[in-house]
């Protein structure tokens, strides 16, 4: 497991603030996410201290790495995201396969941690999605949505020896929500504050906001997908500079030209102007969306670092236009704080300050504000399977615009 430099550094911190606790008061789980840009697991091992009733729980990073998944693996996540090659064959194997990984994930994060397995209370396991169907669909009478995660949660406890809770999304749409965002009810938990009213954006392969309204309740707080994370950026630069699979830094779209022409066409997507709540994934934003994009930049005769460019102009767009749209109606943002990879995108981050600081909205990253990009969603769902384990709810029907709230999450012993 490459230890994150971040992780690190946080760690350090921990330790200065002196040793950790004995186990009374204090609990250590963990958190396990592989997001839709589908670059590895995300494991963080954290310490949660309960507040007093009313309080926020109080969170340490203890550890926190990322393990590249295999090539092959990979390559098959990708082929089961079109679900017509994703028999159920496929997905079975891979559902076993990658609990396996998970389970390496989470011991190597207990290692790092300094604790024993038994000492862990739970493991948090978002899973992979390979497919999300937030919109319903009528059958029998029945309004139905669905959305698929894989990686199994009775492999991980077995291979560990700690509870495993996994499969969080299902309860929601359960009960009529999209079954995403769920990292909010962590954000309202761990980041509200009382006179400054806060957008937390996570710049993943999606692009997902939390409203956080100065001295909110959790009925106030809202969020929803914003559009495409780095997953317009990844899928440009894969398919035209052999060999990466990521913008570094930015550095192409650093070099190229915004094509103000296509930018006009791809803001025409209706996704953007879409009521709230919503959620969104691969099966918009996916690999025949960039077919699309290739198509276009031929018809175009634009060069590849131009249409890097131009999508990563997009994405920022589709958050400033968000803001505009749907929350500065309602509220004033002091600050917007960016999390998930897309923070380490340095043109990226660049283009979001020129579309939301004239608004006022200044732009932080997490690192700005001494916590980690690449850790924060692994340390959301430690959290979530804490609740979940205590069958404390742990959702924001406001958020997801579920009828009410739920436990999320099923547990394997
Ligand atoms: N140094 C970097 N420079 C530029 N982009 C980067 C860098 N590091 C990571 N990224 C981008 O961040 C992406 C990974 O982000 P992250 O791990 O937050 O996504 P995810 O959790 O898989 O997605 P989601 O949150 O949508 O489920 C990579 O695919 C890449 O596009
Ligand atoms: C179905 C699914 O996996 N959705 C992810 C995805 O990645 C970002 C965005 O789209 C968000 O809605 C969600 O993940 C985060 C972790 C969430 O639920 O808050």
């Amino acid at each position: 497991m490459r230890m994150n430099e971040k992780g690190n550094v946080y760690g350090r911190r921990c330790q200065e603030d002196g040793a950790r606790e004995g186990a009374e008061d204090v609990r250590y789980a963990v958190g396990l996410m592989s997001g839709t840009s589908v670059d590895g697991i995300d494991a963080a091992a954290i310490e949660i201290r309960e507040g007093e009733a009313g309080e926020r729980p109080r969170i340490r990073l203890l550890s926190f790495g990322n393990t590249p998944y295999p090539a092959d693996v990979r390559e098959e996540i990708f082929a089961l995201f079109e679900p017509s090659a994703a028999t159920v064959d496929r997905v079975g194997r891979l559902n076993v396969l990658l609990g396996e990984l998970y389970a390496e994930a989470a011991l190597s994060a207990i290692r790092q941690a300094g604790l024993a397995p038994e000492e862990v209370e739970v493991v948090g396991s978002h899973g992979q999605t390979i497919y999300h169907a937030p919109q319903p669909f009528t059958s029998h009478g029945c309004d139905l949505r669905y959305t698929v995660q894989i990686g199994e949660g009775a492999v991980i406890a077995a291979r560990t020896g700690i509870p495993c809770v996994s499969d969080f999304r299902v309860a929601d749409m359960a009960w009529g929500g999209q079954g995403a965002p769920l990292v909010p009810f962590t954000e309202y938990l761990l980041y509200r504050e009382p006179r400054r009213t806060l957008l937390l954006q996570n710049i993943g392969g999606i692009g997902n906001v939390t409203v956080l309204p100065a001295a909110c309740t959790p009925e106030e707080v809202y969020a929803f997908d914003t559009g495409p994370g780095n997953m317009l950026i990844d899928g440009v630069v894969a398919r035209l500079f052999p060999g990466m699979s990521m913008d570094v830094g930015g550095a192409i779209a650093r070099e190229g030209r915004v094509d103000a022409e296509l930018l006009e066409r791809l803001r025409g997507e209706p996704y953007y102007g879409l009521p709230l709540p919503k959620s969104t994934g691969r099966e918009l934003f996916g690999a025949a969306y960039v077919d699309k994009l290739l198509a276009w930049r031929e018809e175009r005769g634009i060069s590849a670092g131009d249409l890097a460019a131009t999508v990563t102009r997009l994405t920022a767009w589709s958050i400033g236009d968000a803001y505009r749209r749907f929350i500065r109606p309602k509220h004033t943002a002091d600050a917007m704080i960016v999390g998930g990879g897309g923070s380490y995108n340095r043109t990226l981050i660049g283009m979001l300050k020129e579309e939301l600081e004239p608004m006022g909205v200044e732009v932080l990253t997490q690192e700005d504000i001494g916590l980690s990009s690449d850790a924060k969603e692994a340390v959301a769902f430690a959290l979530l399977a804490d609740y979940a384990l205590a069958g404390r709810p742990n959702s924001l029907p406001g958020v997801t615009g579920a009828k009410r709230a739920a436990v999320l999450g099923k547990i394997s012993y």
